[in-house]
């Protein structure tokens, strides 16, 4: 398990971790989703000791990182697949990290195995890909057997197979018990992978949500279709009500239920052919979530969007009829 408290982190004036506080349970995979800079990898860095925080505190597996005598067997963490030296090959660097932890050769093959190195673990690291320094980082988590495992972007290098690969990696991990929280900027992977979600903006915490409510919560509008569309459209008509017509000729209805729809159509006698709800994806609903919070705007990006709920409690905004 991972306990924030009112973590807080500053850079000079900035302070790009604001008083986070959350729990990450064990049993499933947590996804930590924000926007570039949103300040996911300071708050791992500052669980594991690397950063010193401003304010508040962080746990793991029920105490602060630097009080565990065998941090590896506590928290495994990928944090930069990149921090090896290059002339070593994938054998040694695994063997001198577990010499810290006197932990055994036979281990260190065992997820050489697990991360599908062994062809190129007596080779010199230095000439690995992106997706293989990824594996090799994994390894490195994995090497002490923790309760904990922390992955900061992991998919990031592989390729479609490599993706599938950490996926049930991570799902596996999580289904033996162990608390599971890995970092991403893309919903789409995290929609796949994770159970749960931590979204986080401008160092704030957006939502603390299971990907299940996320989606419950991005229904967005009903989608019907009758053969007396003029007439439908007149006993849907109200203050709060938005109705639009689409290219095929249904009609796209925020403002009441699925069964208000049905009802009313009923009431007046006209036939139905369609009633269907209609979600944002995730992806968009995650869109929606951040747009507030991105601090790095392409061209591309559109203004206006809807303000940020600031708890999970909020519902997702509805995606309103243009
Ligand atoms: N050592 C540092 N000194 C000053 N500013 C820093 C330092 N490390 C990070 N920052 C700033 O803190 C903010 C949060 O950065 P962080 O890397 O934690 O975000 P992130 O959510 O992991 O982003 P990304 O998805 O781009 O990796 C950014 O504005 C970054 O520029």
């Amino acid at each position: 398990m991972i306990e924030l408290h009112g973590l807080t982190k500053r850079y000079g004036e900035k302070t790009v971790v604001d008083d986070l506080t959350f729990t990450i349970q064990p049993g499933v995979v947590t996804g930590f989703l924000g926007p570039n800079g949103a300040g996911k990898s300071t708050t791992m860095r500052m669980l594991v000791g690397l950063e010193e925080p401003d304010g508040g505190s962080s746990a793991v597996n029920g105490r602060t990182y630097g009080e565990h005598a065998a941090p590896a067997h506590e928290i495994g963490v990928l944090l930069d697949a990149g921090a090896r030296h290059p002339g070593r090959s994938a054998r040694d660097h695994l063997l001198a990290l577990a010499a810290t932890h006197r932990i055994s050769a036979k281990r260190v093959d065992e997820v050489i195995e697990l991360v599908g190195l062994a062809e190129v673990a007596r080779s010199r690291s230095g000439g690995f890909s992106l997706g293989m320094g990824q594996r090799l980082g994994i390894a490195s988590a994995l090497l002490g057997d923790p309760e904990t495992v922390m992955l900061d972007e992991p998919v990031n290098g592989l390729d479609p197979e490599g993706i599938r690969w950490i996926r049930e990696l991570l799902r596996g991990l999580a289904a033996e018990g162990r608390t599971v929280f890995v970092s991403s900027h893309l919903m789409s992977e995290m929609a796949l992978t994770a159970e749960h979600l931590i979204v986080v903006g401008r160092g704030r915490l957006i939502a603390d949500i299971s990907v299940a409510d996320l989606v419950a919560q991005s229904i967005t509008s009903v989608r019907v279709r009758s053969p007396r569309t003029a007439e439908l459209r007149a006993v849907l008509a109200g203050d709060d009500v938005t109705v639009t017509t689409g290219t095929d000729g249904a009609l796209d209805v925020t403002g009441l239920s699925l069964e208000q729809i049905g009802d009313r159509a009923a009431a007046a006698a006209l036939t139905v052919h369609e009633l269907t709800l209609q979600r944002a994806s995730l992806e968009e609903a995650y869109m929606e979530l951040t747009a507030h919070a991105v601090e790095y705007h392409g061209t591309l990006t559109t203004a206006g969007s809807s303000p940020i709920p600031t708890t999970s409690a909020t519902p997702t905004p509805e995606r309103t009829a243009a």
